[in-house]
């Protein structure tokens, strides 16, 4: 069996290694020469799967470590009867935590805002739990969902009168309701004063150009854009004016890339036939230092400072903006800057892996801290 496969999936080996020889590549310029003798392709995001790619190659299998499918074109796999898989919610939670990192960052208590979710899958449906979980009042925007999955749907144009709106949704330019530019110029003009807009979908779910234009007309807004149309190319005056950048790693949770490998694996080893010897518990390596203690503070003070000791956002912003500078100086090219900050990205642990010391047992900050996914410490343990 031979497996071509994309550097940047985690524990390749430790998975797949048993199934077979594997190749591992740069996924962004994959070519058919490089893929031609593959039985299996295993991939993430930057790979276009289509006829330019598979034609009058051995490939049988494809299968993407991640949530999103834009990049495969399904219906050439279709036709070809090639299998192709993705790996569902494998990451959604650690995009729901860089929601509260970010919401933490602008100093945006969201549990005395109101919330608009567009898309409520696995991503925005689990955002739209654990704030509902908390109390919080969500609008939450899906045509393709009905009042019995959600009993918050809501029209578009009410749910950008929210305070707080997070984009979920895939990537589509076909079908009954195509997300491409779903916010263009007239919607991100609806957005009330104050509002702050998070992108952790796919970029051209907005339509960047005219954010940009709102962006120069309006100075209240707050802008978190996570995914960007055109990546790894990104608009460089565009990430000057949002108020947080973050060179598409919403997703990029440890716990969250190694889930999405061992769906993979699953999925391969089903096709395939094969039995399964890898186990992600098995191959998931504990948190060592996993304590963490709340300071003195407001409840709010001491929510900001648990999630930023988990999860410092801020660096993720820091450095996409050194690389902009960078470009700018015309040190660095931007395409390749921008993947190296991914490939490089700093192992980041979700919040589950966490136990607070102090925390209440009951109350609004032990609701909070549960629903985000925190656990409580005795002091003895
Ligand atoms: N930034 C990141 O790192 C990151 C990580 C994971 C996923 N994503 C992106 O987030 C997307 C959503 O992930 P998910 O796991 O929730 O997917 P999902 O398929 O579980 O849910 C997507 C939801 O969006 C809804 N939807 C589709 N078109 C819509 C439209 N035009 N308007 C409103 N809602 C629409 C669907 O009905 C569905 O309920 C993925 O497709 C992926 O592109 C990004
Ligand atoms: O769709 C997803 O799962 C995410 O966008 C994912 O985090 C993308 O990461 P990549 O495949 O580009 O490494």
């Amino acid at each position: 069996m031979k497996i071509l496969a994309d550097e940047n999936i985690p524990l390749l080996e430790a998975f797949f290694g048993d199934c077979g020889t594997i190749t591992r590549l740069p996924g962004r310029n994959l070519t058919r020469e490089q893929v031609r003798e593959a039985d299996a392709l295993l991939i993430r995001s930057v790979t276009r799967v289509d006829d330019a790619l598979l034609n009058e190659t051995a490939v049988q299998f494809v299968g993407t470590c991640t949530i999103g499918m834009d990049h495969l074109d399904q219906r050439y796999l279709e036709q070809r009867g090639i299998t192709y898989t993705n790996a569902p919610g494998c990451n959604a939670n650690s995009v729901v935590e860089y929601v509260y990192a970010a919401l933490c960052h602008l100093d945006v208590d969201w549990r005395k805002r109101r919330v608009g979710i567009i898309g409520c899958g696995n991503v925005g449906g689990a955002l739209y739990r654990a704030l509902s979980a908390q109390g919080v009042q969500c609008l939450c925007y899906d045509p393709l969902l009905s009042e019995a999955d959600n009993p918050d749907l809501a029209e578009l144009e009410d749910v950008l009168q929210c305070d707080i709106v997070s984009l979920h949704t895939p990537l589509t330019t076909t079908g009954p309701h195509p997300s491409r530019h779903l916010l263009a110029k007239e919607q991100l003009r609806q957005l009330p004063p104050g509002a702050v807009l998070l992108n952790c979908g796919r970029g051209a779910v907005v339509d960047n150009e005219a954010l940009l234009q709102v962006l120069r007309e309006r100075d209240d807004l707050q802008v978190v854009l996570d995914v960007w149309e055109g990546e790894p190319v990104i608009s460089l005056p565009l990430l000057e004016r949002v108020s947080l950048a973050s060179p598409h790693i919403a997703g990029y949770s440890f716990d969250g890339k190694l889930k999405g490998t061992a769906m993979i694996y699953h999925a391969f080893c089903r096709h395939f036939g094969l039995p399964e010897s890898a186990s992600l518990v098995e191959l998931t390596p504990p948190v060592v230092d996993n304590q963490l203690r709340l300071v003195e503070g407001s409840d709010w003070q001491r929510l900001r400072a648990l999630i930023g000791e988990v999860y410092d956002i801020e660096d993720d912003d820091r450095q996409l903006r050194k690389l902009g500078k960078q470009v700018r100086h015309h040190r660095v090219d931007l395409a390749k800057g921008f993947d190296s900050l991914r490939k490089h990205y700093p192992v980041r642990r979700e919040f589950g892996n966490y136990r607070v010391l102090g925390a209440p047992k009951k109350g609004p900050l032990a609701d909070t801290l549960a629903a985000l996914g925190f656990k409580r410490a005795n002091s003895i343990d």
